[in-house]
């Protein structure tokens, strides 16, 4: 059965006198993508980086499997199972895939405990980074250099450094930014086989892959939140269609 794992209830950020993210309320359940669009400037990456503590809120709040972390460090959120990943690859070029994700398996465990790693502790951060590998697809390319991969499989290595820290919540910044066909394919196929174990988030343009994969879908414009249901419901919805397409027009 669907659980709710992430929620964010009236969640706002204000810059100066801009509200990047306006009154914003939406629920990530397990077993469902739920894929964020908007034209440039309207909020998604702020929207994320307040839901992962990147970002502290100017009202509103966000609890993870029904536990306030509202104001908690990026790192302890980490640590109570969100995984996020970046636009920007995040990797270490010069490591190998493995190498990059056991070092993110690790960074699970406490700064404190680091010191005194016991053998079952590195043996749990090897079992979490055996297990990304595979499901991320990466188990051919474990000992190759990070830096000389394709971009699709940069981007699925940080999907499988995200997947080491054995998170309940994925929240993805445009995973698919920059491939090409055959690359994207892979992704949306990746992504559909992490649905079941995951509640996941997707801020996505490539419009295509967000109506395969997307369960639910929220339209975000200025901050504020126009639509939300469906995809289906939404794409018909004809607020969204002359904001937002309106707005990408003169983005
Ligand atoms: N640190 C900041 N300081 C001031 N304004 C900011 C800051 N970060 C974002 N903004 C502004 O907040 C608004 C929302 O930006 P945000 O990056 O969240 O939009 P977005 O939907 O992710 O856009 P894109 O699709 O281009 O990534 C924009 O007007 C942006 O200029």
């Amino acid at each position: 059965m669907s659980e709710v794992r992430l929620s964010a209830r009236g969640l706002t950020k204000r810059f100066g006198g801009l509200a990047a993210v306006n009154d914003v309320t939406l629920d990530l359940w397990r077993g469902r993508i739920h894929a964020v669009i908007g034209p440039n400037g309207a909020g998604k990456s702020t929207l994320t980086n307040l839901l992962s503590g990147d970002l502290a809120p100017t009202a509103g709040s966000v609890s993870l499997a029904g536990r306030d972390i509202t104001g908690w460090s990026p790192e302890r959120i980490s640590r109570e199972g969100l995984g996020r990943s970046y636009q920007k690859t995040n990797i270490f070029p010069p490591f190998t895939v493995w190498e990059n994700i056991r070092l993110a398996a690790q960074s699970r465990t406490p700064h404190a405990a680091r010191w005194l790693q016991s053998a079952s502790r590195v043996a749990q951060a090897n079992e979490r980074a055996e297990r990304a590998l595979e499901l991320a697809g990466l188990q051919a390319r474990r000992s190759s250099v990070a830096g000389a991969s394709s971009h699709g499989e940069q981007r699925q290595l940080e999907i499988a450094m995200t997947l080491a820290t054995d998170p309940q919540v994925l929240l993805l910044d445009e995973p698919l930014a920059g491939m090409g066909t055959a690359e994207a394919q892979r992704m949306v196929d990746l992504l559909l086989s992490l649905k079941k174990d995951h509640a996941m988030m997707l801020v996505e343009h490539d419009m295509d892959a967000v109506f395969t994969l997307a369960d639910h879908l929220t339209v975000m414009v200025n901050g504020q939140v126009i639509a939300s249901g469906a995809p289906a419901d939404v794409r018909a919805n004809p607020d969204v269609q002359s904001a937002y397409l309106g707005a990408e027009d003169h983005a």
